[in-house]
């Protein structure tokens, strides 16, 4: 969600006077316990404030920035942009045995392209689909929830938030460790719900038993974050990255693992049907709009005004020239002869909206009707293909990660050795071993280490280890419980599974490390307690 940066300033009462159309009424009818519209003023109330200054210098670099972005990329709603993206989406389409469809969490619905999940069920060969709700950030825990349970009746969903680090640096490698990041830095950038897509693909190669290699073809509206998610599951900078739709031309392969390849599509651009919807969708680049006004009454319509008054510094606006023309006052865009600019405050105001500066989120519809290319037998096999049961717990898992900022994107930060000999070498971690018994003892060469016995749904390789590789018998291997030394079989394991393995043992150690913090505070206690009792006792003799 948008960080406010200034505390609520209220606006005063107004009048109820102004003649222009109003879009209050859009709004929830109360918000804080107050009616949308009696935060209504007559005139626009700018905030004041020194610390104000900075924030607007850097703003109104961001905002050049993006919108000198914006200018290098070509029209999206351009016909012949609009066929040649459609051309390489076939391909992709033709090339894949997956298809990743990938749809903004802040409104799933609008962002679905319905002709495109027809066209990847009619394609030949039995192709699957599967959604992923990207930038699950940007929405609240309970809205995502309601989202996954709606979709879950159609297709298989993933709750999903990509990397979105400083896209130039090696995504793997952060310039400051696991322990040193703050909660808030893990939280922004990292990437949630990476280990649960790859289980998800891992268990279509296992239950169709996939000798050799699949294809993920990556799809969706330009800017829904397909790149980032292919970034972000390579933990490389695979593919370029911008807040600007069109950023992605043409289909390119990314190789994930031995066992898996990602294509990447340029963003399927829906026809021109709905200018605003197409523009708020981040279809049309803003730079070049006729009206660029219009799109944003529709923003107005759907945010929360409160905060997006304090998001500009304005307030007491009633109608969307009122607020424009206070966003130009505050912005300093004046045309010509000094009147503050509509148009270019608009333009402002919607390239904060393509990069999600402006915080909002659609609502799933009271009851769920079978869109018409779907039936209930795909929506049975898609489900069986993909193991969903597995998914919609890992989901949960995935939101209670990034409400606590535990990635397992932060595997990347760890050089599996390092992690061994840290693990190995900890004296503490012996004895909280020792105290709870709960754990195996290994050796590796001269070297001792504990670990505690993954359970079933930390370590699925465990459970069921399948050997991809072409093999003339098709059964799948099931393995008793290995003994051997965490590293040694997370590295012999499927390639597939290792990303999650590795993300199970990393959690392990933090487990472990807080059971040994959590004992070694218990020690020092006991400790302490006894220095106190021989100080009452040596007390009492001097009594
Ligand atoms: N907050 C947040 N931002 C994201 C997330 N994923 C992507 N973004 C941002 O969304 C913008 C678009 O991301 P891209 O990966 O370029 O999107 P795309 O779908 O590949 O775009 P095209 O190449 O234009 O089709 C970038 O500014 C990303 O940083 C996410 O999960 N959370």
């Amino acid at each position: 969600m948008m960080k406010l940066r200034h505390k609520n300033k209220k606006p005063s009462k107004g009048s109820k006077g102004c003649k222009k159309v109003s879009w209050s009424h859009h709004q929830p009818a109360k918000q804080n316990g107050k009616k949308a519209a009696s935060r209504v003023a007559s005139a626009p109330q700018f905030v004041h404030s020194n610390d104000r200054a900075n924030w607007d210098t850097e703003l109104k670099k961001k905002r050049e920035e993006v919108l000198q972005e914006l200018n290098m990329f070509p029209q999206l709603d351009d016909e012949s942009t609009r066929k040649a993206y459609y051309k390489e989406f076939r391909k992709v389409v033709e090339y894949s045995d997956v298809i990743l469809e990938v749809l903004d969490a802040r409104d799933p619905l609008g962002c679905r392209c319905f002709q495109m999940e027809e066209a990847v069920l009619r394609a030949e060969g039995n192709k699957k689909l599967v959604l992923v709700l990207n930038k699950i950030d940007l929405v609240p825990k309970e809205v995502v929830e309601k989202w996954l349970d709606y979709l879950r009746n159609e297709l298989p969903a993933v709750a999903f938030k990509a990397s979105t680090q400083h896209q130039v640096k090696n995504l793997s490698r952060r310039s400051v460790s696991v322990e040193q990041a703050s909660e808030s830095l893990l939280k922004s950038k990292a990437c949630f719900g990476a280990e649960n897509l790859m289980r998800v693909l891992g268990n279509y190669c296992r239950l169709g038993e996939v000798r050799t290699h699949i294809r993920v073809g990556v799809v969706g509206l330009p800017n829904v974050g397909k790149s980032s998610l292919i970034n972000s599951l390579k933990r490389s900078r695979a593919c370029s990255v911008g807040a600007v739709p069109g950023v992605t031309k043409f289909m390119q392969e990314v190789y994930l693992d031995k066992f898996i390849r990602l294509l990447d599509a340029p963003g399927i651009v829906p026809g021109p049907n709905s200018e605003v919807g197409t523009i708020l969708r981040n279809c049309i680049h803003v730079q070049k709009l006729g009206d660029p006004v219009t799109p944003v009454e529709t923003i107005l319509q759907r945010c929360n005004l409160e905060e997006i008054s304090n998001y500009y510094g304005v307030s007491g606006f009633q109608t969307t020239e009122h607020f424009l023309t206070a966003v130009a006052h505050r912005l300093g865009k004046k045309k010509k002869g000094g009147i503050y600019s509509q148009e270019q405050a608009a333009k402002a105001v919607l390239a904060d909206w393509v990069s999600g500066k402006i915080s909002f989120y659609t609502l799933p519809p009271a009851t769920h009707t079978l869109p018409a290319h779907l039936s209930a037998e795909i929506v049975k096999e898609m489900t069986e293909v993909f193991d969903i049961e597995d998914t919609e717990q890992a989901n949960e898992d995935t939101m209670e990660c990034l409400a606590t900022g535990e990635s397992d994107e932060l595997l990347g930060d760890v050089d599996p050795r390092e992690m061994e000999i840290k693990w190995l070498h900890s004296p503490m971690m012996k004895i909280a071993d020792a105290m709870e018994n709960k754990t195996t003892v290994y050796k590796i060469g001269d070297l001792t280490g504990y670990c505690t016995n993954p359970n079933r749904h930390q370590m699925g390789w465990a459970k069921r280890n399948v050997d991809h590789r072409p093999r003339n018998d098709s059964t799948v291997d099931v393995c008793p419980v290995d003994r051997r030394p965490m590293l040694q079989r997370i590295m012999e394991t499927d390639p597939l599974q290792q990303g999650q393995a590795l993300a199970s043992a990393l959690k392990n150690k933090k487990k472990m490390q807080k059971r040994t913090d959590k004992l070694a505070s218990k020690l020092s206690d006991t400790m302490m307690s006894v220095l106190d009792l021989s100080g009452n006792a040596d007390d009492s003799a001097g009594d």
